[in-house]
């Protein structure tokens, strides 16, 4: 067994419609190891979230092989080997910060004390202590995120996969929110698999940066970060950033092309 945390070999998915085959994912082969922080960038509809709901078990592939944890996505989801962050924070309206964090941890049968431990660190991992009794709607935005990814931090998945988690947050907000992930990520060890639109997020979080393309869904490169683990905001004028944003947008500039 490779021990990597997600192995994907020659994997295809083709969804029938109305209109004909749509090819989401050609050939995409990619081993991501423990504690990678991995990026997805595209063009809409290149395939980002048919991966990631791939790994999730959520979707099941045409062609091609996947292990998640070194065992079907299916089963790994059974196993709850991932925790996933949406776009949009998606939390109960009617439940509080820490009912929301909770709920998962209810349906997999926690213990009261267990559950309420959890909600606590969780919390303060992101930032958000004290919290836990205000409801959604008393939180920015960017809180609700934060409270998001506690939420799927809660019963300690050693990955994470997110989909465009602070897409609709204005560029302050989320570049506190980028460094805040970072941090998490070099205190937590988990392996990442991130979705984005934005060059800069892309190289600013990753440790390896994915480029798609569309027509069919495949990578067209995959690029080795040299930044430091270490990353202030700063680093983004830094010439190394620059020359890895400038890579990935060839990538992204001959995937259209190509398409
Ligand atoms: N359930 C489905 N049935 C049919 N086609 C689908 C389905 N889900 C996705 N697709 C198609 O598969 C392709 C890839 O979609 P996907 O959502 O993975 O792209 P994406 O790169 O995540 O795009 P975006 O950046 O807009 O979120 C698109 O052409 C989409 O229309």
């Amino acid at each position: 067994m490779s021990g990597a945390v997600v192995e994907a070999e020659g994997l295809g998915l083709t969804f029938a419609t109305g209109d004909g085959p749509v090819h989401a994912l050609k050939d995409v082969s990619l081993s991501i190891g423990k504690g990678e922080f991995v990026s997805f960038i595209g063009p809409s509809g290149c395939g980002k979230t048919t991966f990631l709901r791939c790994v999730a078990g959520l979707e099941a592939p045409t062609s091609g092989s996947l292990r998640v944890n070194g065992m079907s996505a299916d089963n790994a989801r059974r196993a709850r080997a991932y925790g996933y962050v949406f776009q949009a924070a998606g939390l109960y309206p009617w439940r509080t910060i820490g009912g929301n964090i909770a709920l998962p941890l209810e349906i997999m049968k926690y213990p009261a004390a267990e559950r309420q431990r959890r909600v606590r660190e969780t919390l303060a991992l992101v930032d958000l202590a004290g919290f836990e009794n205000k409801y959604p709607w008393q939180l920015s935005g960017g809180m609700q995120q934060r409270a998001s990814i506690a939420r799927a931090l809660g019963f300690d998945a050693d990955l994470l996969l997110m989909d465009e988690p602070f897409g609709a947050l204005d560029e302050i907000v989320r570049d506190r929110l980028n460094e805040e992930l970072l941090a998490l990520w070099a205190r937590t060890g988990k392996t990442m698999l991130f979705v984005t639109h934005s060059i800069p997020e892309a190289v600013y979080l990753s440790t390896r940066i994915v480029v798609m393309s569309p027509r069919p869904g495949r990578i067209s490169d995959v690029i080795e970060s040299p930044l430091p683990k270490e990353r202030p905001l700063e680093i983004r004028d830094s010439s190394a950033f620059i020359e890895i944003a400038h890579r990935v947008r060839e990538g992204l500039r001959a995937g259209m092309e190509a398409a």
